[in-house]
Protein backbone atom coordinates (compact mmCIF):
# COMPACT_ATOMS: atom_id res chain seq x y z
CA UNK A 1 0.00 0.00 0.00
CA UNK A 2 2.10 3.15 -1.13
CA UNK A 3 1.44 6.38 1.17
CA UNK A 4 1.21 9.23 -1.46
CA UNK A 5 2.02 12.87 -1.05
CA UNK A 6 0.24 15.08 -3.25
CA UNK A 7 2.61 18.21 -4.20
CA UNK A 8 1.70 21.96 -5.00
CA UNK A 9 3.58 24.43 -6.36
CA UNK A 10 2.65 28.00 -5.83
CA UNK A 11 3.72 31.41 -7.53
CA UNK A 12 6.89 31.94 -9.55
CA UNK A 13 9.47 30.80 -7.18
CA UNK A 14 6.94 27.59 -6.23
CA UNK A 15 6.93 26.68 -9.68
CA UNK A 16 10.33 27.11 -10.68
CA UNK A 17 11.88 25.02 -7.48
CA UNK A 18 9.34 22.57 -8.25
CA UNK A 19 10.13 21.76 -11.90
CA UNK A 20 13.91 21.49 -10.47
CA UNK A 21 12.71 19.05 -8.50
CA UNK A 22 10.06 17.01 -10.75
CA UNK A 23 13.40 17.11 -13.00
CA UNK A 24 15.71 15.77 -10.67
CA UNK A 25 13.56 12.98 -9.18
CA UNK A 26 12.57 11.85 -12.30
CA UNK A 27 16.19 11.27 -13.44
CA UNK A 28 16.68 8.78 -10.59
CA UNK A 29 13.51 7.34 -10.96
CA UNK A 30 13.90 6.58 -15.03
CA UNK A 31 11.04 8.50 -15.96
CA UNK A 32 11.78 10.44 -18.78
CA UNK A 33 10.84 13.96 -19.97
CA UNK A 34 7.08 12.94 -21.15
CA UNK A 35 6.57 10.39 -18.70
CA UNK A 36 7.24 6.92 -19.97
CA UNK A 37 9.88 4.46 -17.82
CA UNK A 38 13.24 4.15 -18.94
CA UNK A 39 15.07 2.80 -16.45
CA UNK A 40 17.02 -0.42 -16.03
CA UNK A 41 16.20 -0.95 -11.88
CA UNK A 42 12.27 -1.03 -12.30
CA UNK A 43 12.82 -2.94 -8.43
CA UNK A 44 14.02 0.29 -7.28
CA UNK A 45 13.23 2.94 -9.31
CA UNK A 46 9.56 1.92 -9.29
CA UNK A 47 8.76 -0.05 -5.93
CA UNK A 48 7.62 2.94 -4.20
CA UNK A 49 6.94 5.30 -7.50
CA UNK A 50 3.28 5.42 -6.37
CA UNK A 51 4.61 8.02 -3.44
CA UNK A 52 4.92 11.46 -6.25
CA UNK A 53 3.62 10.01 -9.01
CA UNK A 54 0.36 8.48 -10.78
CA UNK A 55 0.27 5.80 -13.01
CA UNK A 56 -1.87 7.26 -16.19
CA UNK A 57 -3.88 4.34 -18.25
CA UNK A 58 -1.74 4.18 -20.95
CA UNK A 59 1.68 3.55 -18.49
CA UNK A 60 2.94 6.42 -18.05
CA UNK A 61 4.15 8.21 -14.62
CA UNK A 62 2.68 11.78 -13.98
CA UNK A 63 3.71 14.02 -11.28
CA UNK A 64 1.04 14.54 -8.30
CA UNK A 65 1.74 17.56 -8.59
CA UNK A 66 -0.46 20.85 -9.09
CA UNK A 67 0.83 24.03 -10.40
CA UNK A 68 -0.86 27.49 -9.53
CA UNK A 69 0.14 31.10 -9.52
CA UNK A 70 -1.64 34.53 -9.88
CA UNK A 71 -0.50 34.83 -13.37
CA UNK A 72 0.08 33.00 -16.30
CA UNK A 73 4.34 33.66 -17.00
CA UNK A 74 5.85 30.95 -15.48
CA UNK A 75 2.98 27.79 -15.76
CA UNK A 76 3.24 28.81 -19.30
CA UNK A 77 7.32 28.48 -19.49
CA UNK A 78 6.68 25.12 -17.81
CA UNK A 79 4.22 24.08 -20.46
CA UNK A 80 6.57 24.75 -23.29
CA UNK A 81 9.31 23.83 -21.90
CA UNK A 82 10.89 20.18 -22.86
CA UNK A 83 8.80 18.64 -19.63
CA UNK A 84 5.33 20.35 -20.37
CA UNK A 85 3.83 17.08 -21.39
CA UNK A 86 5.21 15.42 -18.22
CA UNK A 87 2.63 17.17 -16.01
CA UNK A 88 -0.88 16.58 -16.00
CA UNK A 89 -2.80 19.55 -18.17
CA UNK A 90 -5.45 20.03 -15.75
CA UNK A 91 -3.85 20.61 -12.90
CA UNK A 92 -2.02 24.11 -14.00
CA UNK A 93 -4.69 27.04 -12.24
CA UNK A 94 -3.47 30.53 -12.67
CA UNK A 95 -4.91 33.75 -12.72
CA UNK A 96 -3.81 36.77 -14.97
CA UNK A 97 -3.29 40.02 -12.63
CA UNK A 98 -0.14 38.25 -10.20
CA UNK A 99 -0.18 39.37 -6.65
CA UNK A 100 2.19 41.84 -7.61
CA UNK A 101 4.56 41.11 -4.38
CA UNK A 102 1.47 41.75 -2.24
CA UNK A 103 1.49 38.89 0.56
CA UNK A 104 -2.41 40.66 1.46
CA UNK A 105 -3.43 39.98 -2.48
CA UNK A 106 -2.24 36.33 -2.78
CA UNK A 107 -3.77 35.60 0.73
CA UNK A 108 -7.67 37.60 1.03
CA UNK A 109 -8.52 38.72 -2.76
CA UNK A 110 -6.67 37.51 -5.43
CA UNK A 111 -5.68 34.44 -4.44
CA UNK A 112 -8.73 33.68 -2.78
CA UNK A 113 -10.26 33.91 -5.89
CA UNK A 114 -8.56 31.28 -7.55
CA UNK A 115 -8.23 28.81 -4.26
CA UNK A 116 -11.91 26.82 -4.75
CA UNK A 117 -9.99 25.63 -8.48
CA UNK A 118 -7.07 24.86 -6.67
CA UNK A 119 -8.40 23.25 -3.99
CA UNK A 120 -10.59 20.91 -6.27
CA UNK A 121 -7.29 20.05 -8.22
CA UNK A 122 -5.74 18.90 -4.82
CA UNK A 123 -8.85 16.88 -3.98
CA UNK A 124 -8.81 15.02 -6.82
CA UNK A 125 -5.56 13.90 -6.58
CA UNK A 126 -5.65 13.35 -2.85
CA UNK A 127 -9.15 10.86 -3.93
CA UNK A 128 -6.74 9.06 -6.08
CA UNK A 129 -4.27 7.91 -3.67
CA UNK A 130 -4.31 4.49 -1.98
CA UNK A 131 -3.62 6.33 1.41
CA UNK A 132 -2.50 9.64 1.13
CA UNK A 133 0.27 10.83 3.92
CA UNK A 134 0.25 14.36 3.39
CA UNK A 135 1.31 17.34 1.16
CA UNK A 136 4.60 19.13 0.15
CA UNK A 137 4.57 22.99 -1.08
CA UNK A 138 7.17 24.68 -2.48
CA UNK A 139 7.13 28.53 -2.71
CA UNK A 140 8.65 31.70 -1.68
CA UNK A 141 8.11 33.58 0.96
CA UNK A 142 9.08 37.17 -0.20
CA UNK A 143 6.52 37.40 -3.03
CA UNK A 144 2.71 37.68 -2.98
CA UNK A 145 1.49 34.55 -4.44
CA UNK A 146 3.70 31.59 -3.36
CA UNK A 147 3.80 33.48 0.45
CA UNK A 148 -0.03 34.57 0.56
CA UNK A 149 -1.70 32.14 -1.10
CA UNK A 150 0.53 29.38 -0.37
CA UNK A 151 0.19 29.88 3.34
CA UNK A 152 -4.11 30.24 2.21
CA UNK A 153 -3.89 26.95 0.63
CA UNK A 154 -1.55 25.46 3.90
CA UNK A 155 -4.57 26.91 6.41
CA UNK A 156 -7.33 25.61 3.95
CA UNK A 157 -6.04 22.08 3.85
CA UNK A 158 -5.16 21.75 7.09
CA UNK A 159 -8.96 22.19 7.51
CA UNK A 160 -9.94 20.19 5.18
CA UNK A 161 -7.35 17.27 5.92
CA UNK A 162 -6.59 17.98 9.71
CA UNK A 163 -4.55 14.12 10.22
CA UNK A 164 -2.17 14.00 7.19
CA UNK A 165 1.03 15.91 7.14
CA UNK A 166 1.90 19.24 5.92
CA UNK A 167 5.74 20.33 4.83
CA UNK A 168 6.73 22.97 2.93
CA UNK A 169 9.78 24.12 1.04
CA UNK A 170 9.93 27.92 1.97
CA UNK A 171 12.80 30.01 0.44
CA UNK A 172 13.30 33.29 2.68
CA UNK A 173 14.46 36.48 0.74
CA UNK A 174 17.72 37.92 0.72
CA UNK A 175 18.12 41.71 -0.42
CA UNK A 176 21.20 39.74 -2.17
CA UNK A 177 18.99 38.07 -4.54
CA UNK A 178 16.01 40.21 -5.06
CA UNK A 179 15.60 43.76 -4.17
CA UNK A 180 12.01 43.86 -3.44
CA UNK A 181 11.23 46.28 -0.11
CA UNK A 182 7.79 44.86 1.10
CA UNK A 183 9.22 41.48 1.29
CA UNK A 184 10.17 41.46 5.53
CA UNK A 185 6.12 42.05 5.41
CA UNK A 186 5.31 38.94 3.56
CA UNK A 187 7.72 36.84 5.02
CA UNK A 188 6.66 37.64 8.85
CA UNK A 189 3.07 37.29 7.39
CA UNK A 190 3.70 33.86 6.35
CA UNK A 191 6.08 32.60 9.39
CA UNK A 192 3.02 33.81 11.31
CA UNK A 193 0.80 31.30 9.15
CA UNK A 194 3.51 28.39 9.09
CA UNK A 195 3.90 28.38 12.68
CA UNK A 196 0.23 27.08 13.47
CA UNK A 197 -0.33 24.88 10.08
CA UNK A 198 2.86 23.38 8.86
CA UNK A 199 4.06 20.24 9.76
CA UNK A 200 7.49 20.73 8.85
CA UNK A 201 9.24 23.53 7.12
CA UNK A 202 12.15 23.75 5.47
CA UNK A 203 13.48 26.88 5.22
CA UNK A 204 15.53 27.80 2.49
CA UNK A 205 17.46 31.21 2.51
CA UNK A 206 18.10 32.86 -0.65
CA UNK A 207 21.25 34.73 0.93
CA UNK A 208 22.72 31.41 1.91
CA UNK A 209 22.06 29.95 -1.26
CA UNK A 210 23.63 32.84 -2.96
CA UNK A 211 26.64 32.78 -0.87
CA UNK A 212 27.14 28.70 -1.63
CA UNK A 213 27.08 30.02 -5.06
CA UNK A 214 29.22 33.18 -4.81
CA UNK A 215 32.13 31.46 -2.48
CA UNK A 216 31.78 28.03 -2.45
CA UNK A 217 30.99 27.19 -5.96
CA UNK A 218 32.36 30.58 -7.92
CA UNK A 219 29.61 32.22 -9.45
CA UNK A 220 29.82 35.13 -9.92
CA UNK A 221 26.17 36.10 -10.68
CA UNK A 222 24.05 33.02 -9.43
CA UNK A 223 20.69 32.35 -11.30
CA UNK A 224 17.81 31.29 -10.14
CA UNK A 225 18.79 28.18 -11.91
CA UNK A 226 21.66 27.56 -10.17
CA UNK A 227 20.21 28.83 -6.99
CA UNK A 228 17.40 26.08 -7.46
CA UNK A 229 20.07 23.58 -8.50
CA UNK A 230 20.68 23.67 -5.34
CA UNK A 231 17.32 23.46 -3.40
CA UNK A 232 16.75 20.93 -5.71
CA UNK A 233 19.49 18.57 -4.67
CA UNK A 234 18.97 19.20 -1.08
CA UNK A 235 15.21 18.28 -1.89
CA UNK A 236 16.02 14.67 -3.66
CA UNK A 237 18.19 13.74 -0.62
CA UNK A 238 15.41 14.33 1.94
CA UNK A 239 12.82 12.89 -0.05
CA UNK A 240 14.65 9.83 -0.86
CA UNK A 241 13.84 7.83 1.97
CA UNK A 242 10.51 8.42 0.91
CA UNK A 243 11.05 7.42 -2.46
CA UNK A 244 13.26 4.30 -2.53
CA UNK A 245 13.01 1.37 -0.66
CA UNK A 246 14.39 1.85 3.12
CA UNK A 247 13.83 2.07 6.67
CA UNK A 248 13.93 4.93 8.65
CA UNK A 249 11.98 8.14 8.02
CA UNK A 250 10.08 6.38 5.61
CA UNK A 251 7.55 8.97 5.72
CA UNK A 252 6.65 12.38 6.74
CA UNK A 253 4.85 11.79 9.74
CA UNK A 254 8.26 9.51 10.93
CA UNK A 255 10.30 12.26 10.16
CA UNK A 256 7.99 14.56 11.76
CA UNK A 257 8.36 12.81 15.05
CA UNK A 258 11.48 12.17 15.10
CA UNK A 259 12.80 15.66 14.30
CA UNK A 260 9.67 17.97 16.35
CA UNK A 261 10.37 17.94 19.96
CA UNK A 262 8.10 21.10 20.33
CA UNK A 263 5.26 21.57 18.01
CA UNK A 264 6.41 25.24 17.25
CA UNK A 265 9.68 24.74 16.55
CA UNK A 266 9.24 23.06 13.30
CA UNK A 267 11.63 25.03 11.19
CA UNK A 268 14.35 23.41 9.74
CA UNK A 269 18.03 23.81 8.20
CA UNK A 270 18.92 21.78 5.61
CA UNK A 271 22.08 21.07 3.31
CA UNK A 272 23.40 18.90 1.00
CA UNK A 273 27.12 17.35 0.39
CA UNK A 274 29.25 17.66 -1.59
CA UNK A 275 28.06 21.03 -3.08
CA UNK A 276 28.45 20.86 -6.93
CA UNK A 277 27.14 23.71 -9.73
CA UNK A 278 24.47 22.14 -11.86
CA UNK A 279 25.17 19.84 -14.14
CA UNK A 280 29.22 19.96 -13.36
CA UNK A 281 28.72 17.28 -10.73
CA UNK A 282 30.93 14.53 -12.51
CA UNK A 283 31.20 11.43 -10.59
CA UNK A 284 33.56 12.50 -8.20
CA UNK A 285 34.23 9.70 -4.93
CA UNK A 286 34.61 11.46 -1.00
CA UNK A 287 34.65 9.42 1.89
CA UNK A 288 31.75 9.52 4.60
CA UNK A 289 33.87 11.45 6.80
CA UNK A 290 34.53 14.10 4.14
CA UNK A 291 30.55 14.10 3.42
CA UNK A 292 30.08 14.54 7.20
CA UNK A 293 32.37 17.36 7.70
CA UNK A 294 30.85 18.99 4.86
CA UNK A 295 27.61 18.55 5.81
CA UNK A 296 27.58 20.04 9.39
CA UNK A 297 29.85 22.94 7.95
CA UNK A 298 28.16 26.08 8.18
CA UNK A 299 29.05 26.97 5.06
CA UNK A 300 27.09 24.22 3.03
CA UNK A 301 24.16 25.20 5.23
CA UNK A 302 21.01 26.47 2.83
CA UNK A 303 20.26 28.65 5.88
CA UNK A 304 22.24 32.14 6.80
CA UNK A 305 23.21 30.56 10.41
CA UNK A 306 25.99 29.79 12.59
CA UNK A 307 24.88 26.10 14.19
CA UNK A 308 27.49 27.04 16.62
CA UNK A 309 25.49 29.69 18.19
CA UNK A 310 22.96 27.63 18.48
CA UNK A 311 22.46 23.95 19.63
CA UNK A 312 20.89 21.01 17.88
CA UNK A 313 17.26 19.60 19.39
CA UNK A 314 17.40 17.03 16.47
CA UNK A 315 19.26 16.24 13.12
CA UNK A 316 18.67 13.62 10.35
CA UNK A 317 21.00 12.69 8.13
CA UNK A 318 20.92 10.60 5.02
CA UNK A 319 23.49 8.98 2.90
CA UNK A 320 22.98 7.97 -0.49
CA UNK A 321 25.05 5.40 -2.64
CA UNK A 322 27.29 3.28 -1.98
CA UNK A 323 28.00 3.54 1.69
CA UNK A 324 28.74 1.32 4.91
CA UNK A 325 26.36 1.68 7.43
CA UNK A 326 28.38 0.74 9.68
CA UNK A 327 30.90 3.37 8.87
CA UNK A 328 28.12 6.21 8.51
CA UNK A 329 26.59 4.99 11.98
CA UNK A 330 30.35 5.06 13.47
CA UNK A 331 31.11 8.54 11.81
CA UNK A 332 27.70 10.04 13.22
CA UNK A 333 28.41 9.34 16.61
CA UNK A 334 31.64 10.56 16.74
CA UNK A 335 30.66 13.76 15.22
CA UNK A 336 28.17 14.23 17.77
CA UNK A 337 30.59 12.97 20.51
CA UNK A 338 33.00 15.61 19.22
CA UNK A 339 30.52 18.57 19.10
CA UNK A 340 28.51 17.40 22.00
CA UNK A 341 28.37 21.05 23.07
CA UNK A 342 26.19 21.97 20.15
CA UNK A 343 23.64 19.03 20.98
CA UNK A 344 20.98 19.27 23.71
CA UNK A 345 21.76 16.38 25.60
CA UNK A 346 18.45 16.14 27.18
CA UNK A 347 17.79 14.44 23.92
CA UNK A 348 19.26 10.96 23.82
CA UNK A 349 20.23 9.86 20.65
CA UNK A 350 18.91 12.84 18.54
CA UNK A 351 20.45 12.42 15.34
CA UNK A 352 18.51 9.80 13.18
CA UNK A 353 20.74 8.16 10.36
CA UNK A 354 19.63 6.70 7.02
CA UNK A 355 21.49 4.93 4.33
CA UNK A 356 19.96 5.03 0.53
CA UNK A 357 21.90 2.77 -1.79
CA UNK A 358 20.22 4.50 -4.74
CA UNK A 359 22.97 7.14 -5.74
CA UNK A 360 21.75 10.58 -6.30
CA UNK A 361 22.19 11.84 -9.94
CA UNK A 362 25.86 12.22 -11.31
CA UNK A 363 27.06 11.01 -7.31
CA UNK A 364 28.70 8.35 -6.40
CA UNK A 365 27.81 9.14 -2.67
CA UNK A 366 26.56 11.98 -0.87
CA UNK A 367 24.87 12.74 1.94
CA UNK A 368 21.62 15.49 2.84
CA UNK A 369 20.78 17.04 6.51
CA UNK A 370 18.18 18.05 8.29
CA UNK A 371 18.57 20.11 11.58
CA UNK A 372 16.06 21.23 13.75
CA UNK A 373 18.85 24.01 15.28
CA UNK A 374 17.88 26.68 18.14
CA UNK A 375 20.69 28.57 15.87
CA UNK A 376 18.02 29.29 13.17
CA UNK A 377 16.41 31.88 15.62
CA UNK A 378 19.16 34.24 13.70
CA UNK A 379 17.27 33.82 10.50
CA UNK A 380 13.71 34.95 12.18
CA UNK A 381 15.46 37.83 13.95
CA UNK A 382 16.58 39.42 10.70
CA UNK A 383 13.26 39.52 9.42
CA UNK A 384 11.69 40.83 12.54
CA UNK A 385 14.47 43.30 12.79
CA UNK A 386 13.39 44.39 9.01
CA UNK A 387 9.49 44.27 9.75
CA UNK A 388 9.72 46.13 12.57
CA UNK A 389 11.64 49.24 11.39
CA UNK A 390 9.17 49.73 8.32
CA UNK A 391 6.37 48.57 10.56
CA UNK A 392 7.09 50.95 13.38
CA UNK A 393 6.29 53.83 10.45
CA UNK A 394 3.52 52.11 8.84
CA UNK A 395 5.44 52.37 5.54
CA UNK A 396 3.70 50.24 3.11
CA UNK A 397 0.94 49.47 5.20
CA UNK A 398 -1.39 51.19 2.74
CA UNK A 399 -1.17 48.40 0.21
CA UNK A 400 -2.18 45.74 2.51
CA UNK A 401 -5.13 47.58 4.04
CA UNK A 402 -6.31 48.57 0.60
CA UNK A 403 -7.08 44.52 0.14
CA UNK A 404 -8.84 44.60 3.44
CA UNK A 405 -5.90 43.22 6.09
CA UNK A 406 -6.36 44.94 8.87
CA UNK A 407 -3.21 46.33 11.30
CA UNK A 408 -3.76 43.77 13.71
CA UNK A 409 -2.92 40.93 11.80
CA UNK A 410 0.95 42.94 11.53
CA UNK A 411 1.37 43.22 15.06
CA UNK A 412 0.37 39.30 15.75
CA UNK A 413 2.13 38.27 13.35
CA UNK A 414 5.74 40.50 14.55
CA UNK A 415 4.73 39.19 18.28
CA UNK A 416 4.28 35.40 17.03
CA UNK A 417 7.41 35.78 15.18
CA UNK A 418 9.41 37.46 18.33
CA UNK A 419 7.88 34.60 20.71
CA UNK A 420 9.25 31.96 18.30
CA UNK A 421 12.71 33.63 18.96
CA UNK A 422 12.43 33.74 22.18
CA UNK A 423 11.55 30.01 22.58
CA UNK A 424 14.22 28.89 20.28
CA UNK A 425 16.56 30.74 22.63
CA UNK A 426 15.02 29.04 25.84
CA UNK A 427 15.38 25.50 24.47
CA UNK A 428 19.31 26.94 23.23
CA UNK A 429 20.26 27.69 26.98
CA UNK A 430 18.01 24.89 28.38
CA UNK A 431 20.09 22.17 30.68
CA UNK A 432 18.91 18.83 31.19
CA UNK A 433 18.16 20.40 34.49
CA UNK A 434 15.20 22.39 33.30
CA UNK A 435 13.92 24.90 31.73
CA UNK A 436 14.18 28.54 32.48
CA UNK A 437 11.11 30.31 32.73
CA UNK A 438 8.80 27.34 31.58
CA UNK A 439 6.74 25.25 34.05
CA UNK A 440 7.18 21.48 33.98
CA UNK A 441 3.62 20.44 34.15
CA UNK A 442 3.31 16.93 34.30
CA UNK A 443 6.82 16.11 34.77
CA UNK A 444 7.46 12.48 36.17
CA UNK A 445 10.73 12.61 38.15
CA UNK A 446 12.40 9.78 37.42
CA UNK A 447 15.55 11.69 38.23
CA UNK A 448 15.79 12.67 41.27
CA UNK A 449 19.59 13.90 41.65
CA UNK A 450 17.59 17.05 39.38
CA UNK A 451 15.90 17.77 41.86
CA UNK A 452 18.64 19.53 44.22
CA UNK A 453 18.65 23.13 43.07
N1 LIG B 1 15.63 30.50 -5.07
C1 LIG B 1 14.73 31.12 -5.84
N2 LIG B 1 14.15 32.25 -5.43
C2 LIG B 1 13.23 32.83 -6.25
C3 LIG B 1 12.91 32.31 -7.51
N3 LIG B 1 11.98 33.12 -8.08
C4 LIG B 1 11.74 34.11 -7.19
N4 LIG B 1 12.50 33.95 -6.08
C5 LIG B 1 12.49 34.76 -4.86
O1 LIG B 1 11.14 34.81 -4.45
C6 LIG B 1 10.79 36.11 -4.00
C7 LIG B 1 9.74 36.67 -4.91
O2 LIG B 1 8.70 35.77 -4.97
P1 LIG B 1 8.09 35.14 -6.30
O3 LIG B 1 8.07 33.67 -6.11
O4 LIG B 1 8.77 35.69 -7.51
O5 LIG B 1 6.66 35.74 -6.20
P2 LIG B 1 5.25 35.07 -6.49
O6 LIG B 1 4.99 34.02 -5.49
O7 LIG B 1 5.17 34.69 -7.92
O8 LIG B 1 4.27 36.28 -6.15
P3 LIG B 1 3.94 37.61 -7.02
O9 LIG B 1 4.78 37.56 -8.26
O10 LIG B 1 4.27 38.73 -6.10
O11 LIG B 1 2.50 37.52 -7.32
C8 LIG B 1 12.08 36.89 -4.01
O12 LIG B 1 12.66 36.78 -2.75
C9 LIG B 1 12.89 36.19 -5.07
O13 LIG B 1 14.28 36.37 -4.83
C10 LIG B 1 13.54 31.10 -7.91
O14 LIG B 1 13.30 30.56 -8.99
N5 LIG B 1 14.43 30.56 -7.05
MG1 LIG C 1 4.86 35.96 -9.58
Amino acid sequence: MTRSIVSLQVGQCGNQVGLKFWEGISAEHGIDVDGKYIGDRPDQELHRIGVYYNESSSGSYVPRAAMLDLEPGVLMAIKNSKRGQLFHPDNFAYGQSGAGNNWAKGHYTEGAELVETALDIIRREAETCDVLQGFQVTHSLGGGTGSGMGTLLVSKIREEYPDRMMCTYSVLPSPKVSDTVVEPYNCTLSIHQLIENADCVFAIDNEALYNICYNTLKIEQPSYDELNSLISSVMSGITCSLRFPGQLNADLRKLAVNLVPFPRLHFFAVGHAPLAASNSAGYRSLSVPELAGQMFDRNNMMAEIDPREGRYLTAAVYFRGKVSTKEVEDEMTLMQTKNSAYFVEWIPHNIKTSVCDIPAAGEKISSAFIGNTTAIEATFKRFGNQFRSMFRRKAFLHWYKSEGMDELEFSEAESNLADLVSEYQQYGEATADGVEGYEEEGYENDHPEDDEE
